[in-house]
Order: C-alpha cells, then sequence, then structure tokens
C-alpha cells in the first residue's frame, strides 16, 4: 500500500511519535510524504520515505496528483485546525481529493491510528481491488 504521512508544524511531534510507535507496520508499506514531515519522520525512525516539496511549496499537490490517479491508498495528515496555513487551498484541495476518490484519510492521530490497526490486519485490502479497475 502507498501511504502519505502529512504534518503542520505544531503536529510533527505527533507524528514523529506515531511513526515510531507503528514503524512496524509503516516499514511494510510504500511511505510518501511533504518535505519537512519526511525529513523528521527519517530522522527519527529511519523509515524508507520518498519526500516530496515542502506543503506550502506544492507537496500536498503533489500527493493530490497521485490520489487523483488512483496511486494513492492511505493518507494521514495531522491537520493543525488553530493555525492559519498559507497554503490552505492546497490543504482543502487534498482532503477534497480523498473524498472524491473515497482514499481512507486521517486529519488526527485518533483516527489514524485506527486506520493503520485496520490496515494491519488487512480491513484495507478492498484497495488492491480498485488499484486494479
Ligand atoms: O504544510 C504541510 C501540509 O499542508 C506540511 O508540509 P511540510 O511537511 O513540508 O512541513
Amino acid at each position: 500500500m502507498k501511504i502519505a504521512l502529512i504534518a503542520h508544524d505544531k503536529k510533527k511531534n505527533d507524528m514523529v511519535q506515531f511513526t515510531i510507535a507503528y514503524k512496524h507496520v509503516l516499514e511494510k508499506h510504500d511511505l510518501y510524504a511533504t518535505g519537512t514531515t519526511g525529513l523528521k519522520i527519517m530522522e527519527a525512525t529511519g523509515l524508507n520515505i520518498h519526500r516530496f516539496q515542502s506543503g506550502p511549496l506544492g507537496g500536498d499537490q503533489q500527493i493530490g496528483a497521485l490520489i487523483a490517479q488512483n496511486d494513492m491508498d492511505i493518507v494521514l495528515f495531522f491537520r493543525d485546525p488553530l493555525t492559519a496555513q498559507p497554503h490552505e487551498p492546497d490543504v482543502s484541495a487534498l482532503v477534497r481529493l480523498c473524498d472524491v476518490y473515497s482514499i481512507p484519510l486521517a486529519t488526527n492521530m485518533g483516527t489514524a491510528e485506527i486506520i493503520i490497526r485496520g490496515l494491519e490486519r488487512g480491513d484495507l485490502k478492498w484497495r488492491d481491488i480498485v488499484q486494479k479497475i
């Protein structure tokens, strides 16, 4: 499965802690991230991650492009709801595309945990079928 990992600045620590806790699951999949989030995760966990541009510089849009091509299976996007983002339209567009293509999306750690545990026990196998269509 292809998993995108994204976190706004005030949520990056949550994302790092999350990826440390679930490294044993994440390491079995293809990981993608926006620039700074990916760097922090790689430094903390040693996980191999394909990094795109930083979010404000187009990283959210690059991940959105993969979703539009049916080339992303899960998005874990820890958003900061209390800070205005200069690239808010990109953030909204990414969330919207997840809904357009029914891509499992977590916008906080609580939901991410449910998705990753579901992934671990095979709940997301339907993505394999959708990928072939
Ligand atoms: O801004 C982001 C998502 O909208 C995240 O980008 P960075 O991982 O580069 O900080």
